[in-house]
């Protein structure tokens, strides 16, 4: 950034944006409001113990648990909250679907209702709040079909193609908003003394060519095949056929590995294992995968399910699982080419 030219905050971006016709006065308030309410979480989640929100959800002993089986943190539940009232009555949506709901919400037909749809993973990270390490939440914008008359779960069902939208906003030493338009992908700090998000990466990129990948190593013997050569072949460093040393980094909060790969370039890989393989992955790909390849990709990197362009990815299910590889291109290509290689194999001797 040139630290001579006068800041851009994000509303003033969201406006040259609209001038320029890319966005329309909706999905701009769209945008302001889930900025609004991730100003609201960042601080909750900055109180920490003093604000008596840490800690598992549900009363009695008894822990509260989502749709998809998890037990829910306190933090999760009142950010899922937090996004729900911010956006509910503002004429901007149809609906709202969230990692913690197990359906979608619609407007209500009293309120006005708008054209788009959103989804949020309200809190990323979630098993990363108790022990103050970054958390953060993800959102992803769709267009509701026209002519709906009730909006249902099925209406979400859109490819990631069909983004008009998509972020992140991390709470770590510093809450940065990072979002996409399909025109670049752009960083926001939040100046704690003014309340605004200030434009202070305009266009990421990531670096095409990495030594850096992040993956969950406890789970390398329940990976396919593939992957195991893969990170195999990564570990041997030097000597090994990749011809050089890696380093390795887990956070355990997507949003957390999403934006050092962003910012520095690396892969992030949540690949299929047999533990996860009947749901078809770990990660969620409406409110997770999807949008962070939204961005990662008008970030000049590449997201893959290992064997598919994740933002091709037809979904069926709302809170569906996707085996999850993005970040520099070259990388993200390479782990693509050993699924290929094996596959190509398996086929040639069955
Ligand atoms: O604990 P694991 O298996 O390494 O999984 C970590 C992954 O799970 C997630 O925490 C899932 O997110 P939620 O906290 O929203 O459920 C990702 O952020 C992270 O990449
Ligand atoms: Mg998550
Ligand atoms: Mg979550």
């Amino acid at each position: 950034m040139n630290p001579t030219a006068s800041p851009v905050s994000l509303t003033r971006y969201l406006i040259e944006e609209q001038r320029e016709g890319r966005i329309g006065p909706n999905l701009r308030l769209l945008i302001e409001v889930v900025a609004r309410a991730c100003k609201s979480i960042s601080i909750q989640v900055g109180k920490g113990a003093l604000g008596g929100v840490l800690g598992d959800a549900g009363s009695g002993g008894e822990a509260s648990i989502n749709v998809q089986g998890e037990a829910q943190k306190k933090l999760d539940v009142l950010s899922n909250e937090i996004l729900l009232e911010a956006n509910a009555w503002g004429g901007h949506l149809a609906a709202l679907a969230s990692e913690e709901m197990d359906h979608c919400v619609a407007i209500p037909d009293e309120y006005p209702r708008g054209k788009y749809l959103l989804l949020f993973d309200p809190l990323d990270g979630s098993s990363n709040i108790d022990v103050n390490i970054s958390v953060g939440t993800i959102f992803s914008v769709l267009r509701c079909p026209e002519d709906v008359e009730t909006v249902g779960d099925e209406h979400f069902l859109q490819p990631g193609t069909a983004q008009v939208a998509a972020g992140y906003c991390t709470y770590g030493p510093s809450t940065m908003l990072v979002l996409t338009i399909g025109n670049g992908t752009h960083a926001f700090t939040l100046d704690r003394e003014i309340g605004s998000f200030v434009m202070t990466t305009r266009g990421m990129r990531i670096p095409e060519e990495t030594r850096e990948f992040a993956v969950n190593m406890s789970n390398q013997r329940f990976w396919e095949e593939p992957m195991q050569q893969y990170v195999g072949d990564l570990l041997a460093g030097k000597e090994g056929p990749r011809g050089k040393d890696f380093n390795m980094r887990w956070v355990a909060s997507m949003v957390a590995d999403v934006h050092r790969i962003l910012t520095r370039g690396g892969i992030f890989s949540y690949p299929l294992d047999s533990k996860c393989a009947p749901k078809g992955g770990k990660l969620r790909l409406m409110y997770e995968a999807n949008p962070m390849a939204f961005l990662v990709e008008q970030a000049g990197g590449a997201a893959s399910t290992g064997r598919q362009r994740m933002l091709d990815v037809r979904p069926t299910g709302l809170h569906q699982r996707v085996p999850v590889f993005l970040g520099s291109k070259n990388e993200v290509e390479a782990a693509v080419r050993y699924h290929a290689e094996h596959d190509a194999q398996a086929r040639a001797v069955a």
